[in-house]
């Protein structure tokens, strides 16, 4: 058998065909063998691709894409025909928010596995919703928050929780901001489209507090946040900070993000009895620096290397999974993806973030 042979064959399709999708399909077919651990064992087929406008806004989404590696995709601008191409495996959800339920809801009702992007769905209903669907019908769910699937993600997540390098964490503090003055056109400032700072940045920096405090806590977090909504479109938030607290660890979690600057240099910082480490970006870490308590020299963590911008890592976790017929990802467990739409919930209640009921509904 050769080595083609051996790989199991993941056939995509991809909803929404923006400057992003393109991005991503890029990285993944460009770079999934640069995977360490699953890229020898996959392959991914981009089989078909749909608008929701045009055929011919579908046509113009391949010059956007390296077709010579990607290859060229069947073009649909009907939903219900693409849902019913037998050639595809999984659906790859790159539109606004807003859209990722209805989007799921139809996509999982065809019979196709879903990977969606951040953030999965506007409240935890939705979720909910979706894993039953996902269940009943054996399917394969992956909500596309791409840091999990790092390995730099999971060097330091092992080096803090395994190898306890700074001791028992008492305080993590993580910061995912963007400088996005208001443009009207931008889905971050429409509220139809599950806009605002907590869906496209805090997702990333909760995952810090989740991976390294939340999970790993037996008791529920006393749950603390603040927002400042846009004077412009008032109902979404451009600036917010989430803080559990977390009485059995005696240890405390902070996730904020905003649009209102950049991220400092290094954005999270992870704090414990012996010691901290600093990181540099919450969505996808590059660098970072251990202090320890007891010596006066910090230290840089040979992280590993990161080909390309890293998205084919969950591409290829998706693969995994499903040939192994799993319906998450070991990585990411459904119920952390609920448990923190849960809390963002209580946020959105607490701090007057509201989107239309149209987009909420079940
Ligand atoms: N993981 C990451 O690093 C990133 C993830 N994202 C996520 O990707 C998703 C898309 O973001 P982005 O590309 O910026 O969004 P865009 O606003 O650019 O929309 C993307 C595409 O979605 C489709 N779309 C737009 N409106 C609708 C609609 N009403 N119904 C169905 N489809 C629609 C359009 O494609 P068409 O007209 O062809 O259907 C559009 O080009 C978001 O969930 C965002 O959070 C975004 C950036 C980075
Ligand atoms: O989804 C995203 O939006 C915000 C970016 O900073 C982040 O890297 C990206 O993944």
């Amino acid at each position: 058998m050769s080595d083609q042979q051996r790989r199991f064959v993941l056939r995509w399709g991809v909803v929404g065909l923006g400057a992003f999708s393109a991005k991503w399909i890029n990285d993944v077919f460009s770079n999934y063998q640069r995977d360490a651990i699953n890229g020898a064992a996959v392959t991914h087929e981009l089989k078909a691709i749909v608008s929701s406008t045009s055929l011919s806004k579908a046509k113009k989404f391949l010059d956007l894409i390296d077709t010579s590696i990607a290859g060229t995709p069947k073009l649909y601008d009907s939903y219900d025909e693409f849902l019913h191409d037998d050639e595809i495996d999984i659906v790859y959800i790159a539109a606004p928010n807003s859209f990722h339920y209805p989007l799921a809801q139809a996509a999982l009702q065809a019979g196709k596995h879903i990977l969606v992007e951040k953030t999965f769905t506007i409240n935890h209903e939705q979720a909910y919703e979706l894993q039953k669907l996902a269940a009943d019908r054996q399917l394969f769910v992956l909500h596309g928050v791409w840091t999990r699937f790092l390995p730099t993600t999971k060097y330091i997540e092992k080096l803090v929780l395994e190898n306890g390098v700074i001791g028992q964490v008492t305080r993590v503090q993580a910061d995912l901001s963007h400088d996005c003055p208001f443009v009207a056109e931008n889905r971050l400032f429409n509220p139809e489209l599950g806009g605002g700072v907590l869906f496209d940045n805090i997702i990333y920096s909760f995952t810090w507090v989740d991976l390294l405090l939340l999970s790993q806590s037996k008791s529920a977090p006393r749950i603390n946040s603040w927002s400042i909504l846009s004077k412009i479109v008032p109902n979404i938030d451009i600036s917010s900070s989430i803080t559990l607290v977390f009485d059995d660890l005696e240890a405390t979690g902070t996730a904020t993000g905003s649009f209102l600057q950049e991220s400092p240099k290094y954005s999270v910082l992870i704090e414990g009895k012996r010691g901290s480490i600093s990181i540099d970006r919450a969505s996808r870490p590059t660098k970072a620096v251990i202090t320890r308590a007891d010596s006066s020299e910090d230290s840089i963590v040979e992280l590993p290397l990161i080909d390309g911008l890293g998205y084919y890592y969950e591409a290829n976790a998706a693969a995994v999974s499903i040939r192994d017929k799993l319906l998450e990802p070991a990585e990411y467990s459904f119920a952390q993806t609920i448990r923190t739409l849960e809390i963002f919930d209580q946020v959105k209640t607490k701090n007057g973030i509201t989107y239309p009921t149209s987009i909420e509904r079940i």
